[in-house]
């Protein structure tokens, strides 16, 4: 392969990145209905609809909508619902457009880091905040309100911005994850490359720069004949890894190349050795830095989800984020660390319920309760952000301390520690094997949706919209949860 162009991806992304706008894909509807027998139906952009199967994930060709996944999911279908996400469109596997691009040239490995982005300085927090909640996997409204996506968005970041733009000024005037994201990439590179893998990788960015689109035209451009995407979220949820898979998808699917591209993705890697170790020797580190390591609270904090995404939704965030706290204290466990732990859930945004328990509201109890000594744990990212640098480390680590406890620490996200790295680039030579085309193809079947079920969609919409838009009492509630 050609060292040159694998070399200078990340920053050949970056000269363009300047002039790019995101375009905001048409999504599909949130189904949340059953269909029998074992499919699902769901629009696509032409209006025509796909005919998506039973479950998210088929265990036997572990092929989710064309896109070929490495890692079967063990609960993706929690509580027998589905949700209607890029990762969960199954649709065709086409034999005959896989073969396509990989026997025409040489092989070009490509890997695609999808991660959120963030505001690089304080004039992008507004717009930042606009495209995150324009993304219908943010904001989920029914179909038939999707007109008023955009304008809720313009409306919500613009009552938002004051108070992010306060965090991201504490915490240096912008946000670090381009900065460490880009680390990631070339540390991710030369971990393969001393696996003898000439790989060129690409970072993909959600709602700010280098945008997800932006990383997939290089691709084209750089003709990758293969393709691994890695999401850097340890856990698979709508709103973040759904949300980047649906861009893709969308992408995939309007184009000729790309939709005969093989590609593999990696779902979520929070049950991976590596991972879990790497955050078990954070923790065991940090531990140390106590007078009596044995009596300290290890406080995991997530970033929280709203509950209807994991009860209506069928999110998996949820049942990933409780198996991956079990692997990592069990991984303690082994080293003789037998601690106490907590999981609570932060960065909560807007009047609906999220996952609870909150951190905040924990911290409190947990002071109240006579716990004198507490290590936060960030467990939902990989990198240091404004979640984890003003949110705990400032916020949460006040609170905790008017509340009682006397000892604060917190593990450092894990950035490129080396061997958390090395065990994604062998989650990458692992999931190459499974690479396969994605079919753009959409069955001619039909089956039609339940009315009922639509009907209520409507009906509570309609409701939802009134509420937002009309209803100045509520409004001016959910302005002040808001700022
Ligand atoms: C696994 C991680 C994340 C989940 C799940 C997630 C869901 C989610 N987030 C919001 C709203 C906001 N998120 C914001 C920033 C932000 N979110 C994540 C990760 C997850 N979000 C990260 C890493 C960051 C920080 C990026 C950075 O710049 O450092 C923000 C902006 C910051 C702020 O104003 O607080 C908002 C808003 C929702 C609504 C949601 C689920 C529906
Ligand atoms: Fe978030």
């Amino acid at each position: 392969m050609d060292a040159t162009s694998s070399s200078t991806v990340v920053s050949q992304m970056r000269l363009s990145s300047r002039n790019f706008r995101p375009r905001f894909f048409e999504s599909c509807p949130q189904i949340k209905t059953f269909m029998p027998p074992s499919r699902y139906a769901c629009r696509n952009s032409s209006g025509s609809r796909t005919i998506l199967s039973s479950n998210s994930v088929d265990s036997q060709s572990n092929n989710i909508s064309g896109f070929s996944y490495c890692q079967p999911e063990k609960r993706s279908n929690v509580m027998g619902k589905t949700f209607c996400s890029a990762a969960l469109y199954p649709s065709i596997y086409d034999e005959d457009l896989a073969k396509a691009p990989s026997h025409v040239a040489e092989e070009k490995i490509g890997v695609l880091l999808l991660n959120l982005g963030g505001p690089d300085t304080l004039n992008d927090v507004q717009p930042f905040l606009f495209n995150l909640f324009a993304d219908p996997d943010i904001i989920r409204l029914p179909a038939l309100f999707r007109f008023l996506q955009r304008p809720l968005a313009q409306l919500i970041s613009t009552l938002r911005a004051p108070k992010s733009k306060e965090g991201y000024a504490s915490i240096g005037g912008g946000s670090p994850l381009r900065k460490i994201t880009d680390e990631q990439a070339n540390a991710i590179k030369m971990a393969l490359e001393a696996k003898n893998k000439d790989v060129s990788v690409y970072v993909g960015m959600r709602y700010w720069y280098p945008f997800t689109e932006e990383a997939v035209e290089q691709i084209k451009r750089d003709k990758v004949t293969k393709l691994v995407v890695l999401p850097l979220y340890p856990q698979f949820s709508i709103s973040t890894t759904g949300s980047s898979l649906r861009v893709l998808q969308n992408m995939f699917r309007e184009d000729a190349y790309l939709s005969r591209l093989p590609v593999a993705v990696i779902r979520s890697w929070y049950q991976r050795e590596g991972y879990v170790k790497s955050m078990a020797d954070l923790i065991e580190k940090e531990l140390q830095s106590f007078s009596t390591p044995d009596e300290v609270m290890i406080f995991f904090s997530a970033h929280g989800v709203p509950v209807s995404y994991v009860e209506e939704a069928g999110d998996p965030y949820k049942d990933q984020m409780e198996d991956c706290i079990f692997l990592i204290m069990r991984e303690l466990k082994a080293r003789g660390i037998n601690n106490g732990h907590t999981l609570a859930y932060q960065s909560r945004v807007g009047p609906v319920q999220w996952l609870k328990p909150y951190t905040d509201e924990v911290l409190v109890e947990l002071g109240q309760k006579g716990v004198k000594s507490l290590l936060a744990v960030p467990v939902s990212f990989v990198s240091e952000h404004i979640e984890t640098l003003e949110e705990i480390d400032m916020e949460y680590k006040e609170l905790a301390l008017e509340s009682g406890i006397e000892n604060w620490g917190r593990v450092p996200a894990l950035n490129c520690t080396s061997s958390f790295i090395n065990d994604l680039a062998d989650a990458v030579t692992e999931a190459l094997p499974s690479a396969a085309a994605m079919s753009t193809s959409t069955s001619s079947e039909e089956v039609e949706n339940d009315p009922v079920k639509y009907f209520i969609k409507f009906f509570f919409g309609s409701l939802l919209a009134f509420v937002l838009l009309l209803s100045p009492k509520i409004f001016l509630a959910f302005r002040n949860n808001l700022l």
